[in-house]
């Protein structure tokens, strides 16, 4: 059964709208942030990490952002570049703004933090007007994350975005990737969550992301059919509540549950997981795969990125998925 099509005759797959960041990876692992001494650049920033995971997946990938002018900034745009990811829609500030930056504390595989630098970050600088219609028209996916909604002018920028790719009839993905410390109200938090999922054709976040969406609303059980139904009377054909370890559920407006088979995993960090579980599962449904399968490319593609020590450096290529997934199934793979 097929829930969302794309249009195979645009020639861009994919492309993502928000923030491109710096991940500083702790390098000395099972320790807290005060005794970490070093760490390793790589690029980040959720819808970044999704997009260096379409491009690895063999997709034909850009990026819509603004990047400070600075070395940071020069890096990011580069590392995209290298990627094959198109940056034409990547702006460079003009304003002295900076980059984001986000210190990760590796204390244990299950206990993992992260420290963000946000104050004046370039991403959120990016406006409507600096948003090209004549890319989003090309793309048969549009991915917005919700970080970029927490100020303007990037709300603007992506509400802008949404309405090219409701033009231009781009399957549109919501990744919640809800950050609190980028929001200063949570009604306002859940107003405009609760706007952008409203035009979104594939909506995918945790439970506690979707509670945060509920705030106006009551779901005392916290019951993900009920959370998934509302979207069903607007425009989404798919809505995926993920449960870290425990797997995820998606919801299409037939009233089925689907669940996927989850891998094990050697963690080493549990971040990246959504990150790559999105590349997986957005590029299994490209394929034309059914939601469980794509689901379970998400998991494993999930599992190499936090058996590994970054995000975007870690996403793996389509061979890479394969391989874990047979290996997986030899039971030469165990959680840690
Ligand atoms: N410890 C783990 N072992 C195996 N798979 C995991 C683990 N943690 C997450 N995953 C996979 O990654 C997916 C997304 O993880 P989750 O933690 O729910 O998202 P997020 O990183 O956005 O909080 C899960 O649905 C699961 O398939
Ligand atoms: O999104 C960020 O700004 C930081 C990311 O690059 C980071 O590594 C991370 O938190 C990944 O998020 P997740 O996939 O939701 O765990």
């Amino acid at each position: 059964m097929t829930y969302v099509s794309f249009l195979q005759d645009k020639p861009l797959d994919f492309a993502a709208i928000g923030r491109l960041c710096i991940d500083l990876n702790a390098n000395e692992i099972h320790r807290p942030m005060e005794e970490t001494m070093t760490f390793t650049k790589y690029v980040g920033g959720s819808p970044a990490n999704i997009t260096i995971g379409m491009a690895r997946l063999g997709l034909q990938t850009a990026f819509i952002g603004k990047i400070a002018n600075d070395q940071m900034g020069r890096f990011i745009a580069d590392y995209l570049q290298r990627n094959q990811i198109g940056t034409t829609n990547v702006v460079t500030d003009q304003t002295g703004a900076v980059t984001g930056l986000a210190f990760t504390e590796i204390k244990s595989p299950t206990d993992c933090s992260i420290l963000m630098y946000r104050d004046n970050a370039a991403d959120l600088l990016l406006t409507p007007a600096e948003v090209q219609e004549s890319l989003i028209a090309q793309a048969k996916v549009l991915l917005i994350s919700g970080t970029a909604l927490a100020q303007s002018p990037s709300r603007e920028a992506v509400f802008q975005a949404l309405s090219y790719g409701k033009k231009h009839g781009a399957v549109i993905v919501f990744d919640l990737d809800y950050r609190p410390y980028t929001w200063t109200s949570a009604e306002e938090t859940a107003t405009y969550y609760n706007l952008a999922a409203e035009k979104c054709d594939i909506i995918l976040g945790t439970r506690e992301e979707f509670d945060m969406m509920e705030r106006f609303e009551t779901n005392p059980e916290k019951d993900d059919r009920i959370t998934a139904a509302k979207w069903f009377d607007y425009s989404a054909k798919i809505v995926i509540i993920k449960h870290g370890k425990e797997g995820s559920i998606a919801y299409t407006p037939d009233g089925v549950g689907h669940r996927a088979k989850s891998f094990p995993a050697k963690v080493v960090k549990t971040f990246g997981a959504g990150d790559s579980y999105a590349a997986g599962f957005i590029y299994g449904i490209m394929q034309g795969w059914t939601i469980e399968k794509s689901m379970e490319y998400g998991s494993a593609a999930a599992c190499i990125v936090i058996s590994s020590h970054s995000c975007s450096d870690a996403m793996p290529t389509a061979a890479q998925v394969d391989d874990y997934i047979e290996r997986c199934n030899r039971g030469e793979i165990t959680a840690s």
